[in-house]
């Protein structure tokens, strides 16, 4: 289980986090909604450690979260274009692997980046160039990239804002899915309401840097949108 405790962000002397609790448990997906600039990012960031908290815990399975525990997916998909969508998802493998054996993947490294393709879906191309695959095959794969981490979370800040419809669709099909039969802990940054609605097992929504509802995913969102929509003053 992920779990967020009190956690506080500042940048400057701005508050932008306000003391938010938040706990994702294996085998669930959560989907964080709001408005933009209501601190979803900042919240998957600091969740990650890769921006600094100003107060707060977070935790994995109760222990002070490790290097190793959190798996990434962004909507700008960082994969290496040139080479193979297999080794794209070896790279996943590279936190725990010895430094000097980096450059060349040990074949079970290979053999588990080739099932963790295969749970996405795409052990057909695993030897094509990831450049040469579509927005939707590129997302999939870096969610096997982040599977093959073995880190029991994941996090994904806005995984199909990129994609067709169809596409989004799948991904998130897949990242429900994954934290169903993965027993992993899935958060998912998302802009679509609906989408959330038919994927997440819950939802939590962010209002000015606060947690503002928490619970089912058919539950009306739209008062997070509103300030969003009223002309301004
Ligand atoms: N690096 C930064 N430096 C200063 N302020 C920042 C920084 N990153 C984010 N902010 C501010 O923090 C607030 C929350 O931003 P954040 O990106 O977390 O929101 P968001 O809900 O993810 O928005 P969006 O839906 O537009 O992606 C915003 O007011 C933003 O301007």
């Amino acid at each position: 289980m992920l779990a967020l405790r009190g956690v506080r962000v500042q940048y400057g002397s701005r508050a932008v986090l306000h003391g938010v609790d938040v706990t994702v448990s294996a085998g669930e997906l959560l989907a964080v909604l709001g408005a933009n600039g209501s601190g979803k990012s900042t919240l998957l960031r600091a969740a990650a450690g890769l921006t600094p908290a100003a107060g707060g815990t977070v935790t994995v399975d109760g222990r002070r979260r490790g290097p190793l525990d959190i798996a990434l997916v962004f909507q700008q998909i960082h994969l290496v274009r040139r080479r193979s969508a297999l080794e794209n998802v070896c790279a996943g493998a590279l936190g725990r692997l010895p430094l000097h054996r980096s450059l060349v993947f040990p074949r079970v490294v290979r053999e588990e980046a080739m099932a963790c393709l295969d749970r996405v879906g795409l052990a057909d191309r695993a030897h094509d160039r990831a450049g040469s695959l579509s927005g939707g095959q590129q997302q999939r794969v870096a969610v096997a990239r982040a599977l093959c981490q073995r880190a029991p979370v994941l996090l994904a800040d806005e995984p199909v804002s990129a994609l067709d419809p169809a596409a989004a669709e799948q991904v998130l099909a897949l990242l429900a899915e994954l934290a169903h039969d993965e027993q992993l802990a899935v958060l998912a940054v998302l802009h679509q309401p609906d989408l959330a609605r038919r994927h997440a097992d819950r939802i939590v929504g962010l209002r000015d840097g606060r947690v503002v509802l928490d619970g089912d995913p058919s539950q009306p969102v739209e008062s997070l949108y509103v300030s969003a929509l009223e002309p301004a003053p």
